[in-house]
């Protein structure tokens, strides 16, 4: 997935302030700050137990709020996977129990007014929620009922997906109940999720058929109230990729994913509200929650676009498809400038030198590395693993990302932040649903074809080269810095190059002063040393420089 193509300001001033939402931030529904000590109206030992962030008792807490899908495929059922997938809590209020399977919806019964009220109360009262997710809400007073409840027992967020109609073309929730939508719920939504159809139906049957309507859509809702606003386009007609919308009611992110080719796709709004919610619920700021959310989707698309379940023309998907792999609770986050000074180890060196590969990576993060790669080629597999659980311990302690590579199999043993794969490895959209939606993956590119594949399989990155010669890897053609421009220009990735670069090459290297290139990535220049630390720390401060005289492009 291309998590983000573009990001342009809107121009528009608006009515609130936008802080986002992150752990450290505050949000409008009356708690403080998530992670700190939160007492909501609760017994004051038990808020003190189950709402310290810093508690290790304490489980991230999504509530949603929706119909039941007899199918399992959306609604209720939906949520608690995804939720479930994303390690959180997830407590439920059933607003309508709907018959339904592969082919339709057969039946719709909504429950009482006091049911729901009492569902909500039982779990509000009681549990420790961080996030409120709604999905089908048939009436408009089960909206006021929520709002009602949401007062008397605020949360930290909340995420509104304005479900309407089934993907059968069953309706769900009434037009009337769209001005209680616009005018009670909205305003106090952290973000809403519409598809094209419900987009277009909230702004009065408005066409939405290109991503140039679907941004302006998106500014009208945000226009309504809540602080962000994401349009689904997964339905837009003649488009190659999955493009969503997202708008904070600043910038606009254009959010591409590649369109899985598969009927398994009932669910998927469901899914990606109730993972928004769960991010948000551990502490994501909102981008970065609909980031994951979406990549989630996609890789559960793509994982199970051959399971068959039912006779219908749309099936569910699984969203557990991960279930056998444990969850990495200190698993870095792709950042683009993470690959500033990329250092990429070698044992032939380390052993030339006398140094374990732990002291060497140990040396290049002292001397300034921001990302470190273990490149490990004559290492036995035993072996190769322990060094990288005993490198592991060491960059998640400095909070350098490491990545694997070539062996996707000793990036699952340690838990990893990611692998980087060349062009003969494993295809990257086998090692994302291997891996998961957060783990880092890099490709090396040669050419704009390759870096056009990269991002359509899902890469987080590319490394081009070879810049200049080298001697580390055999017959390995030289790019050069034409080549490389070439391939950065192509790259809607961000890159980073390789090959020969050292301290006498590095400048030329970042003055190509492209936006997308993000670094240098260093096999001899760093190891094939006598001191790491040194080579390492004079190769940053020489980037550092080239980078303020180049200016902001290179930031
Ligand atoms: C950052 C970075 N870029 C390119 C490579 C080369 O990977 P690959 O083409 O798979 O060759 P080997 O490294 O496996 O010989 C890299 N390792 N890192
Ligand atoms: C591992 C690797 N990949 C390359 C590519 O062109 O993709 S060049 C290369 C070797 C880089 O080592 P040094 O910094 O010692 O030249
Ligand atoms: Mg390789």
């Amino acid at each position: 997935m291309d998590l983000i193509l573009s990001s342009t300001s809107s121009s528009i001033s608006h009515h609130k302030i936008f802080t986002g939402f992150s752990s450290k931030q505050d949000s409008r529904h009356g708690v403080e700050q998530f992670g700190s000590l939160n007492l909501k109206a609760m017994p004051e030992e038990k808020a003190l137990v189950v709402t310290n962030g810093s508690s290790n008792n304490k489980i991230p807490h999504v509530l949603t709020m929706a119909g039941s899908d007899s199918g399992a495929g959306a609604g209720i059922q939906a949520d608690l996977k995804t939720c479930a997938a994303r390690g959180v809590y997830c407590s439920t209020v059933i607003t309508a129990v709907t018959a339904q399977n592969t082919v339709g919806v057969q039946d719709v019964n909504i429950l009482s007014e006091e049911s729901v009220a009492a569902q909500l109360k039982s779990v509000l009262s009681d549990m420790h929620v961080d996030v409120v997710k709604t999905g089908m809400l048939p009436s408009t007073a089960m909206v006021k009922i929520l709002l009602d409840s949401l007062k008397q027992f605020p949360v930290q967020a909340l995420v509104v997906d304005p479900v309407m109609v089934s993907t059968s073309g069953h309706v769900l929730a009434g037009s009337s109940i769209l001005d209680t939508f616009r005018q009670d719920l909205f305003p106090l939504a952290d973000i809403v999720t519409p598809n094209l159809k419900e987009a277009s139906a909230l702004l009065g049957g408005l066409q939405l058929e290109t991503v140039t309507d679907m941004r302006s859509a998106a500014k009208s809702l945000h226009d309504m109230g809540p602080r962000n606003v994401l349009v689904k386009g997964g339905h837009l007609p003649s488009s190659t990729y999955a493009i969503d919308i997202f708008f904070d009611g600043k910038d606009f992110y254009e959010l591409r994913s590649s369109r899985i080719q598969t009927i398994n796709t009932h669910g998927t709004g469901c899914t990606m509200a109730s993972c928004i919610a769960a991010e948000l619920a551990k502490g994501s700021s909102m981008l970065s929650a609909v980031k994951v959310a979406k990549r989630y989707v996609e890789t559960a698309l793509e994982y199970s676009k051959s399971i068959i379940v039912g006779n219908g023309s749309q099936g569910p998907f699984d969203h557990l498809f991960k279930l056998n792999r444990k969850k990495s609770s200190t698993q870095q986050l792709f950042d683009p400038s993470d690959l500033f000074l990329y250092a990429v180890t070698d044992s032939g060196m380390n052993k030339k030198w006398g140094r374990s590969i732990t002291d060497a990576v140990k040396g290049a993060i002292e001397g300034g590395a921001t990302i470190v790669q273990l490149r490990e080629k004559e290492a036995e597999t035993g072996e190769f693993l322990e060094a990288a659980k005993a490198c592991l311990e060491i960059c998640r302690a400095h909070n350098i990302p490491l990545l694997i590579n070539d062996r996707v199999d000793i990036a699952m043993a340690c838990d990893a932040d990611g692998v980087h794969v060349g062009q003969s490895d494993m295809p990257v959209n086998t090692i994302r649903a291997l891996l998961g939606p957060e783990k880092i993956i890099g490709v090396s590119c040669k050419t704009p074809e390759h870096a056009l594949k990269a991002w359509a399989d899902g890469a987080d990155y590319i490394g081009s080269g070879g810049v200049f010669p080298t001697n580390t890897k055999a017959n390995n053609r030289t790019i050069g810095l034409d080549g490389l421009e070439t391939v950065c220009l192509a790259s809607k990735l961000p890159v980073v190059a390789i090959g020969g670069i050292n301290l006498s090459n590095a400048k030329s290297v970042m003055e190509l002063g492209v936006a997308n290139l993000k670094g240098v990535a260093v096999v001899s220049a760093l190891f094939d040393q006598e001191c790491v630390v040194t080579k390492t720390r004079k190769l940053h401060e020489l980037l550092t420089e080239t980078v303020a005289n180049v200016g902001p492009a290179m930031v």
